[in-house]
């Protein structure tokens, strides 16, 4: 059959393929997210919540609940050796790797996603993938794919584009990193002054490493708003905005009446209902991790995952911070996530860094 013509224009019919029509992954929703575990611990005596079996049903419950999406991560373990007064965390979240949709969010554009035609491995040497063309208009003058043959990030701030599930790879394929879940230890362990924190396992990580996705529910500006007011009453915060360099309207060349100041991000993560360990990341000046932007079975520019890789070795048993407010000590501003921060609340900071600012956003 041959194409449609409007005024000696050819209009290319775009037909799905079948591969598209049968790729529906499932939306999880920010009202679906199961609370009856949580409900039951906290009926429960203090002292059943603060006996080692409660340690054991939280260990359980995070193998149980990230199961399927992560079935080869290495196992979390739950440690306070600094004071008896908790076993583990509050039993105030459900743990879970995945993203929750919230009301008004839009579910991942589909439509609008593009697979690269490869076969077995993509090449970064490679004239005609998709997927390593897309990364290349958003990662500067640097050649080849985001992550070197380990698949460690190669420079972080640049977006990450990786082959998704239109795409023709393998699962092998070298673009795929954040998708294959957490690959090294992390430990949830009480700190002596900052709460429940994330450490390193018996292993140095090294440089680029992918750690794990800031998980929880994906919500509007105006919700994470509203929530972020509540938080700041109790004191701890996990809410995250969606901001990124990359989109905003200078940055992105899409112009527009917007000035850089009257941006926001469209999005906000919230980990406090829904999350993974990464909830329990502190907050470090001289941070050794930091978040990147991810994507993979979303054409939204706007829904980024918020993946966090090692910006320099961690040393065995180090603790995991970022920073949360998007600067470190070595830059005034690197393009990383920044924290909610509309009606910043500050605390004095304890991370302990020889460059220390003094406080951080609570
Ligand atoms: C996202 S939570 C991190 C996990 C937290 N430690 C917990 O036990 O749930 C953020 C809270 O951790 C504490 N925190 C994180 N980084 C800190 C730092 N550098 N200094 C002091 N407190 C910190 C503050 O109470 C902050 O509001």
């Amino acid at each position: 059959m041959s194409s449609p013509q409007i005024a000696g224009l050819t209009i290319v019919e775009f037909t799905p393929t079948r591969m598209m029509l049968e790729f529906s992954p499932k939306i999880y929703y920010s009202r679906d997210i199961p609370h009856a575990l949580q409900d039951l611990v906290n009926t429960m005596e203090v002292s059943y919540r603060r006996s080692l079996v409660a340690k054991d049903m939280f260990e359980a419950a995070i193998l149980e609940n990230t199961y399927e999406d992560e079935p080869d991560a290495p196992h979390i373990s739950i440690i306070n050796d600094v004071d008896d007064l908790d076993v583990t965390p509050a039993w105030e979240f459900y743990y879970s790797n995945r993203i929750w949709h919230g009301d008004d969010v839009p579910p991942p554009d589909l439509p609008n996603l593009r697979g690269c035609d490869c076969e077995g491995y993509c090449d970064p040497k490679s004239q005609t993938c998709s997927c390593l063309k897309r990364q290349q208009e958003y990662s500067g003058h640097l050649s080849g794919f985001i992550y070197d043959d380990k698949g460690r990030l190669k420079q972080r701030g640049f977006p990450i584009f990786e082959c998704n599930d239109l795409c023709g790879c393998l699962d092998g394929c070298r673009n795929r990193v954040v998708q294959h879940g957490r690959q090294y230890t992390v430990n949830l362990r009480k700190t002596t002054n900052k709460g429940w924190g994330v450490f390193a396992g018996r292993q140095k990580i090294p440089k680029g490493s992918f750690i794990g996705v800031y998980a929880g529910e994906l919500l509007t500006e105006n919700e994470g708003e509203q929530r972020g007011i509540k938080y700041n009453k109790f004191g701890r915060t996990y809410l995250f905005q969606l901001d990124f360099y990359h989109l905003r309207p200078e940055e992105s060349g899409t112009g527009g009446d917007e000035g850089d100041d009257d941006w926001q991000p469209k999005y906000v993560i919230d980990a406090y209902h829904a999350g993974n360990f990464t909830r329990f990341l502190n907050h470090s000046c001289d941070p050794n991790c930091a978040m990147n932007a991810c994507y993979v079975n979303e054409a939204n520019l706007d829904k980024p995952l918020l993946a966090l890789f090692t910006r320099r070795e961690v040393q065995p048993w180090e603790e995991l911070c970022f920073s949360y407010t998007g600067y470190d000590s070595d830059e005034e501003d690197d393009g990383d996530i920044h924290v909610n921060n509309g009606d910043a609340v500050y605390a004095p900071c304890l991370c302990g860094a020889k460059r220390c600012k003094g406080y951080m956003f609570k």
